[in-house]
């Protein structure tokens, strides 16, 4: 069974991998992702400087998924840049992903100038759609923001670089979207980022769950499978083939694996499913799919990758 998958000048063991944010704001959650049978990992959105994030509680599990307000919680740019570089250093050939959401453009350019005068040999993950810092509107939900940005970042930057979307929800929008980022010589773009500003109640104590915002936070879990197959579909069969999707959200199973890879996923991400199991999900979830492949007769995913059929 052959479960590569390539990006970019990479070529990974198997498909799978963190989603940004679960499993990787520090060293410890770091070394067990790199020590993980998962194909590679990436690590927590960087902010030019360390940040506290939101009051607690602010990440809460409930029973069809997750809902978080974080706001942003890291260690810092440097942090995520000098652990890549170890990491790479101490594994030669091996590279990581490496995420930034800077909370201005000017954020987003530094590090982008930094990332690329450094020996960092990763793919750098712009994250567009956190949708928690307060009063800081998501910028792929900005069209213009977003070729900005793309504009400006692609005036310099000359390693691969990845998007991290948030859902869409309007054939418009795919097809606005998809115009925009087939301009740029992008290496992925990845679909998506929570489902922004849900809101889950306690009806014992007739309250929310999550301190900030009012208890309104991004939704993940199972909650937003349809959406994301949606979304990876929507951009693969609209984006020029050398930009990449890779495929977040909703993913429990090695059958949630597949239909993201039907839908035409490169790589495929686990965010709530992580974050509650810890990283034994990924010999569970690549068995799964190994199961799925040998009863199916397909030897590769490339046998099926992005061939969702219609009716
Ligand atoms: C980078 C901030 C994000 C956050 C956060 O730190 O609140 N939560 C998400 O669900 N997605 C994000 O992109």
């Amino acid at each position: 069974i052959e479960l590569k998958s390539k990006i970019a000048q990479f070529e990974f063991e198997n498909p799978l991998m963190n989603a940004s944010g679960v499993w990787c704001e520090n060293a410890e959650k770091l070394d067990e992702m790199k020590n993980s049978s998962s194909g590679s990992f990436v690590t927590k959105s960087a902010t030019p400087q360390l940040r506290e994030g939101n009051p607690s509680p602010r990440y809460v599990e409930v029973p069809l998924g997750s809902i978080n307000s974080m706001g942003l919680p890291n260690l810092g740019f440097d942090f995520y840049l000098n652990y890549s570089l170890k990491f790479q250093e101490e594994n030669p050939g091996k590279i990581n992903f490496l995420s930034i959401a800077g909370m201005s453009m000017e954020d987003n350019l530094e590090m982008l100038h930094k990332l690329n005068d450094s020996d960092f040999k990763g793919l750098t993950e712009l994250n567009l759609s956190c949708p928690n810092v307060p009063g800081k509107p998501q910028i792929g939900y900005d069209f213009e923001a977003t070729e900005k940005i793309l504009e400006k970042a692609f005036e310099f930057f000359k390693k691969p670089l990845g998007v991290k979307l948030p859902p869409y929800f309007d054939f418009a929008h795919f097809d606005e979207m998809a115009e925009i980022l087939n301009q740029f010589p992008l290496a992925y773009v990845n679909c998506i980022n929570s489902v922004g500003n849900g809101l889950y109640i306690d009806t014992e104590n007739e309250s929310v769950v999550i301190k900030p915002k009012d208890g309104f936070g991004g939704i993940g879990g199972a909650y937003v499978k349809p959406t994301a197959l949606a979304n990876v579909r929507a951009f693969y069969t609209r984006l020029n083939k050398n930009i990449k999707i890779i495929g977040c959200g909703g993913v429990e199973s090695g059958k949630d694996v597949f239909e993201h890879l039907l839908c035409g996923a490169e790589m495929v991400q686990i965010g709530t499913h992580l974050a509650r199991n810890g990283v034994q999900v990924f010999d569970k979830i690549l068995t799964e799919l190994s199961e799925i492949m040998n009863q199916k007769g397909y030897n590769s995913i490339d046998e099926f990758r992005g061939k969702l059929k219609s009716l």
